[in-house]
């Protein structure tokens, strides 16, 4: 799939330092040009990965982006069709499963029913035939470190499934691999414990500093846990960055639509008379108010701009491009709100959300509103056809 990267921003988004600032070591994991080809489909196409020593990197993407085949490379279930895949700067790419320094974590936790907690744990090291004190000695460890030593004796089954989760960690981690590998590690868990595994999963991969490769399709754990983020799209990674970085400055359109709320409208950018304009459809224009504006968009060729959400502001007077309130929703912290733009000459309506930290202004508006709509930041992509 051909992807064009050109985006600029319009407005400044906040400087953030990437992951590869908080590790500067070399590389714990290097995917190399790996492709996988799977009933006759492309399904990972020529993927380049680089992950520091200790860094937790998440690849988020929609269903069928390869993902989970990626994941399964780096663990040896299969084997590229081209391409390398080195795990502390050694070439793992033709060794089985159980000959790399990999753990893995899987999706529905593939627990031992009629172990115990102690012998799920233990297992990996029996059939290493390690010596027994130190078998008990590493089992109670993990144990304590994902804080199970209660449920030493007990059956997966008598165990929450956020317990079993955290049996499938301690029983990855005792292996003390290279590189720890999570395939929807959260997928079954109702979605208040999902936060607080996560935040878990966060705290002790960094207690451990072990090199971490998760797979999710929700963005909100992505962002939440990961130092770096590999947005994938039909076999490829669109972008590679840090979650705030992911958010302020997304490559691609899809980046920009699948990594939180976008409104995206074709159109482009212009400076009048000093001030930054974004014309939408050709004909709707609307103020950018300045801020550290980013060089290069007074000349842009640009074909589709995105709004976040929370980057559109409404008033009932002043200037900006008129529009009408079509709906106004409550959503608890923030209040949203739907605009039609008058001048559009499409149906397509603007969102835009405002925090109750920021005043809510929008909770005093009601439908029918008219308003003036200004934008804070906007995007803009060089290609309109980027999915
Ligand atoms: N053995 C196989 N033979 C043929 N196609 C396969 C095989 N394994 C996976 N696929 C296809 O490859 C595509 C990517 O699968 P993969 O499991 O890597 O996606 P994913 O991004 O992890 O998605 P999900 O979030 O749904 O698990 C899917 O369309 C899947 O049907």
């Amino acid at each position: 799939m051909s992807v064009d990267k050109d985006i600029m921003t319009a407005t400044a988004a906040p400087a953030v330092a990437s992951g590869t600032a908080q590790h500067p070591g070399s590389a714990g994991l290097q995917l190399k040009g790996i492709t996988k080809v799977l009933g006759g489909r492309t399904i990972v196409d020529d993927l380049d990965l680089t992950v520091h020593r200790g860094e937790l990197v998440c690849l988020l993407g929609p269903s069928g982006c390869g993902k989970t085949t990626t994941l399964r490379m780096i663990a040896g279930f299969l084997t590229p069709d081209a391409g390398s895949v080195q795990i502390d700067d050694q070439d793992v790419t033709r060794l089985r499963p159980e000959k790399r320094p990999t753990a893995m974590v899987f999706q529905n936790y593939a627990l031992w029913p009629h172990m115990s907690v102690f012998d799920n744990v233990a297992f990996g090291l029996k059939l290493r035939k390690l010596p027994k004190a130190e078998i008990v000695e590493r089992v109670q460890e993990m144990l304590e470190l994902v804080n199970l030593t209660h449920h030493i004796r007990s059956r997966p089954a008598r165990i929450s499934g956020g317990e079993q989760q955290r049996v499938a960690l301690a029983r990855a981690l005792v292996q003390r691999p290279a590189v720890l590998l999570l395939d929807e590690p959260l997928s079954n868990l109702d979605a208040k414990l999902r936060v607080r595994v996560r935040e878990d999963i966060r705290e002790i991969q960094q207690r451990l500093a072990i090199t971490t490769v998760v797979v999710t399709h929700d963005q909100d754990e992505a962002l939440s846990i990961s130092d770096r983020v590999a947005v994938m799209n039909g076999g490829r990674i669109e972008q590679y960055s840090s979650p705030i970085d992911l958010y302020r400055r997304p490559s691609t359109k899809f980046v920009g639509s699948f990594v939180g709320a976008m409104n995206a409208f074709p159109g482009t950018v212009r400076h009048t008379d000093g001030t930054l304009v974004a014309v939408l459809e050709g004909r709707v224009e609307v103020p950018v108010d300045p801020g550290d504006s980013a060089p290069g968009t007074s000349s842009s060729t640009g074909s589709e701009v995105g709004v976040r959400p929370e980057d559109v502001t409404v008033a009932e007077n002043g200037a900006g491009a008129p529009g009408t309130v079509s709906r106004v929703i409550p959503r608890g912290h923030f209040t949203e709100m739907v605009v039609v733009l008058s001048e559009s000459g499409s149906d397509q309506p603007l969102t835009v959300r405002a925090y109750l930290d920021n005043g809510d202004p929008l909770s005093v508006l009601q439908d029918g509103a008219q308003v003036r709509v200004r934008f804070r930041s906007v995007l803009l992509y060089a290609d309109e056809v980027l999915t």
